[in-house]
């Protein structure tokens, strides 16, 4: 497999804000890929020129090999835009509203059943979209653009606004849409998001690309201590303190912190002490490169 996006020197700026700025990207073929970056990065900005929506003022992107500027039809057979849900046509059914899609792309009826199907949707076919939950509507102009079948598909930050558990439910259907062998870009504020579901990450700060790599590679770059956190009862403050390694230890009303930069002769000593009961071990995060990166907390 190679790389289905490449992007070359791409910058964008409204009037005195330099919206994107000298990016370079590259997507693999089949590949989950994120941009993360807090609002206001440029991430959508980054992703519409790459879709061929907006012009850059400089630089150039393809996808598949062809040019996305000037705007290249042949192009859009490929490529599905997620449309955010706001933007149905008005008055429709869901099930109106995937078929309006297919008509614009010759794509057959059966499609749009299927994908009401696999989405979870069909007993919401003849309801009008005013009346989805915000989880069902996202669910649905996702499946309006998959209606004919794209290698490639872009989702502008496809969870925003969704509670916890409409966010966990939409995961398991993004990852769904990438087993299948499409490509996915997605855009993100939230640094779990990115964790969780992209195989690359490019974090995106002020228009720039920081750095782009796979989650866990990101994470194993930066040196930034691990936390064991067991439950309070089967070690003593002080007790805590004194153990083989331990920087810090942090107390709340059920469970007591240990900061280490080594966490096995940490493990080893409690489980010595009988004291593992509601161990979490928890190493850096996105929001730590985040932070060794920019100087600042991440802020979505
Ligand atoms: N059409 C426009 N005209 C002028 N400024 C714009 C325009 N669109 C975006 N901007 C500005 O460019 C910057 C980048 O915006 P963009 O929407 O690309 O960022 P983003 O990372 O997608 O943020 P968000 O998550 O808030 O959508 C922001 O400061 C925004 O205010």
């Amino acid at each position: 497999m190679g790389s289905v996006i490449q992007a070359r020197g791409l910058s964008k700026r409204y009037d005195t804000h330099q919206a994107v700025d000298n990016v370079d990207l590259t997507v693999e073929e089949g590949a989950f890929f994120g941009i993360l970056g807090p609002n206001g990065a440029g991430k959508t900005t980054l992703l519409e020129i790459i879709e061929g929506i907006r012009k850059p003022d400089s630089g150039s992107a393809s996808i598949a090999g062809l040019d996305v500027w000037p705007r290249n039809t042949n192009l859009l057979p490929r490529i599905g835009v997620q449309f955010q849900a706001t933007a149905f046509f008005p008055k429709l059914t869901a099930a109106e509203q995937i078929r309006t899609f297919a008509d614009l792309y010759g794509a057959p009826y059966e499609r749009c059943e299927a994908l009401l199907e696999q989405f979870g949707l069909t007993e919401k076919a003849n309801t009008g979209t005013e009346e989805l939950s915000g989880g069902q509507a996202q669910r649905l102009s996702i499946a309006c653009s998959l209606v004919h079948d794209p290698q490639v598909v872009f989702l502008d930050e496809p969870t925003a606004a969704l509670d916890p558990q409409a966010r966990r439910n939409l995961w398991d259907t993004l990852r769904g849409i990438n087993a299948e062998g499409r490509t996915v870009v997605l855009t993100t504020h939230y640094m779990d998001e990115a964790q969780t579901l992209c195989d690359e990450v490019a974090i995106m700060d002020n228009g720039r690309i920081l750095t782009v790599d796979t989650p866990r590679a990101l994470i194993a770059g930066i040196d930034a201590p691990h936390k064991i956190t067991v439950n309070t009862g089967g070690i003593a403050y002080d007790d805590a303190r004194r153990l083989p390694g331990v920087i810090s230890v942090e107390e709340s009303t059920d469970a007591l912190t240990m900061v280490t930069d080594d966490p096995a002769p940490v493990l080893i000593a409690l489980a010595d002490r009988r004291a593992l009961d509601g161990v979490a071990v928890v190493g850096a995060t996105l929001e730590d490169v985040f932070l060794e990166l920019t100087g600042r907390e991440y802020r979505a």
